[in-house]
């Protein structure tokens, strides 16, 4: 049986247009960032805990568990979740008419073994001005996401284009995932 550590109903929607049949465990890690660590290895390091701690509650020689952890980056730097408007409004600014990454760890882990990789999208925003700020503040979506916006929602609207997987910057990147259920012998088609 395949798991899927992760509560993010994201995660979820993404995994199910694979059209694989799989389960969803919910694990908690610390995620907290280590002094000076890097965000590829930040969110590889997530991922791996999570998968960890998804194993831990199944072990059956048959079990696979996936698990991934998203985060955002700006000029090299971790970017958490604006706890207020002031903080998203100056978060935005800086990411306004210019480009930053987004970055998934995933993981894959039974019995035996696990492995893990990074995917790296490079997403533009366009120049946001004070009003189109304000407005999505208050639709309520970016204040408990990283990076204070979602592709999936009405962050799309900040979004010009982006470099690489789209499905990495919703938190799951389909073909890596793909290609890490293929090395450990799991159907994919
Ligand atoms: C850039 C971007 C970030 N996000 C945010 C929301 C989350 O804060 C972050 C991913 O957080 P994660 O910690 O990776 O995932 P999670 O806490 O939602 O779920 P779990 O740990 O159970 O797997 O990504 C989007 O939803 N869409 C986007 O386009």
């Amino acid at each position: 049986m395949l798991y899927l550590a992760s509560t993010s109903p994201r995660r979820r929607d993404l995994l199910n247009q694979l059209g694989l049949e799989f389960q969803v465990l919910s694990v908690h890690v610390d995620e907290s960032v280590q002094p000076h660590e890097l965000a590829s290895h930040y969110v590889e390091r997530l991922a791996r805990a999570k998968a960890h701690a998804g194993f831990q509650q199944r072990q059956s020689a048959s079990d696979l568990v996936l698990a991934a952890d998203t985060t955002v980056v700006l000029d090299g730097h971790i970017i958490g979740k604006p706890e207020n408007y002031a903080q998203a409004r100056d978060l935005w600014q800086q990411m306004s008419g210019r480009a930053h990454q987004v970055l998934t760890g995933i993981a894959l882990a039974n019995q035996q073994a696990m492995r893990s990789q990074v995917v790296s999208t490079e997403v533009y925003f366009k120049p946001l001005c004070e009003a189109e700020m304000h407005a999505y503040w208050h639709t309520g979506e970016p204040q408990d996401k990283a990076g204070g916006y979602g592709i999936q929602g009405r962050g799309a609207l900040f979004v010009q284009k982006i470099i690489g997987s789209y499905s990495n910057v919703v938190g799951l990147p389909l073909v890596e995932t793909a290609q890490l259920l293929t090395e450990f012998d799991y159907p994919i088609w």
